[in-house]
């Protein structure tokens, strides 16, 4: 928190304001700028963060089967059109020599990639890829499931529509049925 330039962006609120015919002065518009500044410094937290950070804390559990934390809720900004797309992660690995993370923290990490100008590919990649490297587990597998406001709103204008991304590592890499799996278990409320 904290990184975000406040007089820039209301200066560049107005600017855009302006440009597309209102009048920033009018009682409405007043504090708007001010808002867009508080709303991106949230929005954009995650600028900066590193999702590894959040797998630095390992407990040690006599457990070698999976672990999957389904259904974690995220909104993001597309990077092209700044813009919301929105949705649910879903994130899978096994442990190796039990080594776990916390789940809260596979939900951080997701929600810490999402806060910045994104790509729903990376936001997948990113956090598949922070959970290998620092926990080096037999496998993970990464599930996005989004919908991006730069397809519904404007442009190709197609509401509902959703966009699928998935990543995997080791054992989900390699194997067809363990990401079947996986699958199947996303798909069961
Ligand atoms: N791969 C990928 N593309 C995205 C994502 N979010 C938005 N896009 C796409 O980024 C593309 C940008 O295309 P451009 O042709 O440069 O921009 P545009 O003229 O506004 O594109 P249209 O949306 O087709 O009108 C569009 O096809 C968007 O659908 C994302 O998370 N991943
Ligand atoms: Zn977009």
């Amino acid at each position: 928190m904290g990184k975000v330039d406040h007089g820039k962006i209301e200066e560049a609120v107005r600017l855009i304001l302006e440009a597309v015919g209102e009048d920033p002065e009018r009682e409405g518009l007043l504090d708007t700028p001010k808002r867009v500044a508080k709303m991106y410094e949230e929005v954009f937290w995650g600028i900066g963060e590193d999702p590894k950070e959040y797998f630095k804390t390992v407990f040690h559990e006599d457990h070698e089967e999976l672990v999957l934390v389904k259904d974690i809720h995220f909104q993001s900004m597309c990077e092209h059109h700044l813009l919301p797309f929105y949705g649910k992660a879903h994130v899978a690995y096994i442990p190796r020599n039990g080594e776990v993370a916390g789940l809260s923290k596979l939900a951080r990490a997701v929600e810490a990639v999402s806060r910045r100008p994104q790509l729903q590919e990376r936001i997948t990649a990113e956090v598949a890829d922070a959970l290998a490297e620092m926990l080096d587990p037999l496998g993970v597998y990464v599930v996005v499931e989004a919908e991006h406001m730069c397809m519904t709103m404007r442009g190709i204008r197609k509401p509902g529509s959703k966009t699928v991304t998935a990543s995997a590592h080791g054992i989900f890499d390699q194997d067809d049925s363990k990401r079947a799996e996986i699958i199947s278990l996303i798909k069961m409320s």
